[in-house]
């Protein structure tokens, strides 16, 4: 068994992994990146970027399809699975591509491949021939797809976000599991490339919205386009010679059995810290889900030489947390014992449906009522907003959440048009803690979405004053503010 003495190790090249391994570099040259399967990140092969290039695929096929609102007529619009998904394949191998060449800008001596689990605190082992002893360690491990038992017996039936990307060719029809973020995003495109969707979700839950309103809002829109129930009773799954047989509740019609090509499973994610006998070797102190406690402005575990990072720690499982944990991870791990306390952005994620969803900062609508009680709401809602209406996406509603007593902007929640955009607006507002009245101060063109926004701030800003505004009619901005 060869033994290795390093000063850092950090366990998984993806996201998190490869920004904390910048970041400890600045420190030290004698540390190791260790992967256990493929190099390329989640993001890049199986994650963000496949799935944002079919929802690409899916936009496109819906805007030609409903262009007879405008007045154009495309006539039949043909969706080829076959050529969506090599689409989908090709550019996401450039992605990947683009992670593999910055792999190879990493010195050979600080690359092991293998899977590594702890033999002791500071000991791990990698594969099987290897020892690394470590004084400080960084697990980036990741995360990976959570399956019900329900399910266990479907075979190639049951696609996951890895296997649907690898497709010969789009499915006739697919029961989506699940309606959260990736349930959503993939079973919105799959259905609007002509698929047969029905998607069941569990609990009321839909896409991470906390507000009742705009929660049952989404899914009326979506219950438009496919069949979404939040609350499904699904009473058996099986394998059958066509594909796979779903019984449920149908809210319409009962109890009905329906046959479907494959089952998405998109049932959230685990983190992947079950090989690395945490448990029984590390020495960490471990919550009751058996993840490793752990300090988000540092992300140290305890008091140890240890860090979670990324989906591993399932604190704010999405991209740029991932890369923001990993450079206070590393950094840390590089200066220990001195470390660093970050403050961390402001909470802010994206689901990428059609209307987008986005939710940003103090989840107020998540707090019990009096949890609530120093926070005021304002409102606005899209259907009459002028630009929205102009585009023909004139569906929505947006919340802004204040402190009541400084009248400072902590958050938001939307469904609605460029909600990916305004996001960014209302999550930089949050995290540079504007007050209302400053956010009113900016200017806003005519005629744009963000003027939806605009009224929302005046509803709020009008509640924080107590004075009644009647922001629709609002006379001062142009038509349709
Ligand atoms: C379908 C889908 C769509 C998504 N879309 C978005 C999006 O639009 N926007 C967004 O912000 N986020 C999105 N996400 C989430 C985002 O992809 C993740 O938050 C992010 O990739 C997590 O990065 P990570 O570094 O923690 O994990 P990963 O990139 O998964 O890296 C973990 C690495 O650790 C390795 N590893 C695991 N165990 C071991 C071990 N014992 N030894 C050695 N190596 C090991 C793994 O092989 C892997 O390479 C999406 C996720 C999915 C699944
Ligand atoms: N745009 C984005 O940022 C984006 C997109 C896709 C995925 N992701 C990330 O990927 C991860 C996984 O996404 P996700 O949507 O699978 O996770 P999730 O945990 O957010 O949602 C899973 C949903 O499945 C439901 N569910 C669980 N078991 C079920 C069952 N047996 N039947 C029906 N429903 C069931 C849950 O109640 C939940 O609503 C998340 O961390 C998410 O942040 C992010």
């Amino acid at each position: 068994m060869d033994i290795r003495k390093v000063d850092i190790a950090i366990i998984g090249a993806g996201s998190a992994g490869l920004t904390a391994y910048n970041a400890a570099l600045k420190h030290s040259d004698n540390l190791v990146l260790i992967e256990g399967d493929v190099y390329g990140t989640t993001c890049a092969r199986v994650g963000c970027m496949p799935s944002k290039l079919l929802i690409a695929a899916a936009d496109s096929a819906h805007e030609a399809a409903r262009s007879g609102l405008f007045g154009i007529q495309v006539g039949n619009v043909v969706v080829d699975g076959g050529q969506v998904l090599d689409r989908v394949r090709r550019e996401r191998d450039a992605f990947v591509g683009a992670v593999l060449t910055a792999m190879e800008t990493i010195p050979a001596a600080h690359k092991l491949w293998g899977r590594a689990r702890f033999l002791a605190p500071g000991r791990l082992a990698v594969g099987e021939n290897l020892q690394v002893e470590a004084e400080r360690i960084v697990i980036a491990t990741g995360s990976s797809p959570s399956i019900p038992d329900m399910f266990k017996d479907l075979g190639d039936r049951l696609l996951v976000n890895d296997s649907l990307f690898e497709l010969p060719s789009l499915p006739a029809s697919i029961a989506v599991f699940g309606a959260g973020p990736l349930g959503l995003e993939l079973g919105q495109a799959l259905s609007r490339l002509g698929v047969r969707v029905r998607m069941f979700g569990r609990g009321g839950s839909l896409g991470g919205i906390a507000d009742e309103e705009i929660r049952s809002y989404a899914e009326r829109c979506f219950n438009e386009e496919f069949y979404l129930d939040t609350r499904s009773e699904v009473t058996a799954v099986s394998l059958t010679d066509e594909g796979v047989s779903v019984t449920f509740k149908h809210r319409e019609k009962g109890q009905v059995t329906e046959t479907f090509e494959y089952v998405l499973a998109a049932t959230g994610r685990s983190p992947n810290l079950g090989d690395l006998h945490l448990a029984d070797n590390s020495g960490l102190t471990l919550d009751d889900k058996g993840i490793p406690v752990t300090d988000p402005s540092t992300l140290q575990c305890g008091d140890s030489p240890v860090f979670l990072v990324g989906d591993a720690n399932s604190h704010a499982p999405v991209l740029h947390e991932a890369a923001n944990e990993g450079r206070i991870a590393g950094g840390n791990a590089g200066r220990y014992p001195d470390l660093a306390s970050v403050e961390r952005q402001v909470p802010f994620a994206v689901v990428f449906s059609s209307p987008q969803i986005v939710t940003v900062g103090v989840p107020v609508a998540r707090l019990s009522a009096t949890e609530r009680q120093p926070y005021v709401t304002g409102s606005s809602c899209f259907e009459n907003q002028g630009r929205s209406k102009v585009i023909g996406k004139n569906r929505g509603i947006l919340k802004v959440y204040a402190e009541s007593g400084s009248g400072i902007f902590v958050g938001a929640e939307m469904f609605g048009p460029d909600a990916e955009h305004i996001g960014h607006l209302l999550a930089w507002a949050a995290q540079q803690r504007l007050t209302v009245p400053a956010m009113l101060a900016m200017p806003f063109y005519h005629p744009v979405v963000e003027e939806g926004v605009r009224s929302a701030l005046k509803d709020l800003n009008s509640k924080l004053k107590k004075v009644s505004v009647a922001v629709n009619e609002c006379l001062e901005c142009g038509p349709g503010a």
